[in-house]
């Protein structure tokens, strides 16, 4: 099986453009454990699919390194549109990317005809608990609810991105409980499909540090969808302003970050190819 490895700010997947290699559907959330694997298979924190789309010029899937497929991934939609762009699925630089949360707009970022950076816009998120979702009374927004886990009660925030994030803000990101907290929160029986559990550092309204658990792939070096989610969090708690681009400080790199007026969240930063190769499958 043909491959391509890219990394957005360190998260990295396994890419596979079934526009040519042929996949049956029962066999990849196995395939994604298999790829991910950092000692029998490629290593990565999963599997994306960049497949044919009846909508858009192409479609994304995103699988889990514990096989669990996601209807989002922001540092995963800037890689596909860097394949699609550079592989000629696409001759314009602003296109339409399928993922299973609906159609986003991507704009690649060109230099001697290779795309560094991208800009997509995500879209609006969803911020009604049912739609996280989240167990409790209907509300149109959770913003620093008391939410107790491990004897410690945390202030969450939730926000979904087309995925589920907790958005919890911290003094001092380098004593954030990621490793504790990260791995019970994703768990919970409050968040019915799990959740995404990110870790906020406020600098100033234009700056944040960022740290994520991963919903099924653990601590990663950059989380995109999370990303947006700290910042719609981050408006929605005061520590920020709409229309005011943010930066956010991931692990692997940063993201400018703007949740408009409109609405809608722009998301823009690298997008990086490591490898291409043959895995041999099992
Ligand atoms: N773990 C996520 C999918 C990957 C999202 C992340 N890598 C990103 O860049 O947005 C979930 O299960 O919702």
């Amino acid at each position: 099986m043909q491959f391509t490895k890219m990394h957005g700010l360190g998260n990295s997947y396994i890419y596979v453009d079934t526009f040519k290699e042929v996949l049956k559907e029962e066999d990849l959330p196995q395939l994604a454990i298999e790829v991910a694997d950092k000692n029998t298979g490629i290593g990565s924190d999963g599997l994306i699919l960049i497949c044919p789309s009846e909508v858009a010029p192409v479609k994304m899937r995103v699988f889990n390194n514990d096989g669990s497929e996601a209807k989002n991934c922001g540092n995963g939609l800037r890689c596909v549109a860097k394949f699609a762009y550079e592989h000629g699925y696409v001759q314009e630089k602003t296109f339409q990317i399928e993922t299973l949360g609906g159609c986003v707009e991507a704009t690649v970022h060109v230099e001697d005809q290779v795309v560094k950076n991208v800009t997509v816009d995500m879209g609006k998120p969803i911020l009604a608990r049912k739609a996280i979702p989240m167990l409790g009374e209907d509300q149109e927004q959770i913003v620093a609810e008391p939410f107790t886990i491990n004897g410690e009660t945390m202030e969450v925030t939730a926000v979904s991105m087309g995925n589920p994030h907790a958005v919890m803000f911290v003094s001092d990101i380098h004593e954030a409980p990621v490793e504790t907290v990260g791995p019970l929160m994703e768990k919970d029986e409050r968040f019915p499909e799990w959740v995404n559990v990110e870790f906020v550092e406020v600098v100033s309204k234009q700056e944040v540090h960022f740290r994520v658990w991963e919903r099924g792939s653990g601590i990663t070096q950059a989380c995109g969808t999370g990303a947006c989610a700290a910042v719609v969090a981050s408006v929605l708690n005061g520590f920020a302003k709409k229309d005011e681009e943010v930066v956010v400080h991931l692990l692997g790199g940063d993201l400018m970050i703007t949740w408009q007026e409109n609405g809608h969240v722009l998301m823009t930063g690298a997008a990086e190819v490591i490898c291409e190769g043959v895995y041999q499958r099992k």
